[in-house]
């Protein structure tokens, strides 16, 4: 899904004016190295927490920051969470969010999540397979979501408006803006 991740960021311009980007709860970084390499002008940092960072060998296009996501994230024009808030109850990411939305700029700053949305229109045949997540996700305490709660999850932690963009994959893209 990385291929369509960074088709998307590259058609609906995401990462226009962008300088920085964090992908919190980035593991070893594949996602931010391949969005590093589509887009040289922007200095991509991985966060995850410290036990997976030391075990990651270095690499000249990332910087990896040890740190909590609940506590604190690095600050940058862009957050990317992909596939983490899919994990948690809405408590649990709506600290996130927060301080997600803490970590950017009030004026051209953006969160971007990828995470499926149940019921998009986009690839239809993949209802199932999303709702097989969800039922995957709720017995490990987390959940997936629709489009409305999505909307009531990112207005409630402050974001003002958010868009939707559907890609050649399970999940969309998802961009928030304070
Ligand atoms: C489901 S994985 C998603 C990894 C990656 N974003 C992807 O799409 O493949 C969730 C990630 O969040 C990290 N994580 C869990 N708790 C965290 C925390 N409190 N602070 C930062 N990262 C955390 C995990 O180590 C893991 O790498």
């Amino acid at each position: 899904m990385i291929p369509a991740l960074v088709s998307g960021l590259i058609n609906e311009k995401v990462l226009e004016g962008v300088t920085s980007l964090v992908d919190v709860g980035g593991n070893l970084g594949v996602a931010a190295k391949a969005i590093a390499k589509a887009f040289p002008q922007v200095k991509c940092s991985v966060m995850d927490l410290f036990h997976i960072i030391e075990t990651v060998p270095k690499d000249s296009m990332l910087e990896f920051v040890p740190g909590d996501m609940f506590s604190s994230v690095p600050y940058a024009d862009a957050v990317l969470l992909k596939s983490t808030l899919h994990n948690y109850e809405d408590d649990k990411c709506l600290t996130i969010l927060k301080n997600c939305k803490e970590a950017i700029p009030s004026i051209g700053g953006k969160v971007i999540l990828v995470e499926i949305v149940i019921d998009t229109e986009n690839l239809p045949e993949f209802t199932f397979a999303r709702l097989g997540m969800d039922m995957e996700m709720i017995c490990m305490g987390g959940k997936e979501r629709t489009k409305q709660e999505w909307e009531h999850l990112l207005y409630k932690a402050g974001f003002h408006h958010f868009n939707i963009i559907s890609i050649l994959a399970i999940e969309s893209i998802i961009v928030a803006y304070p």
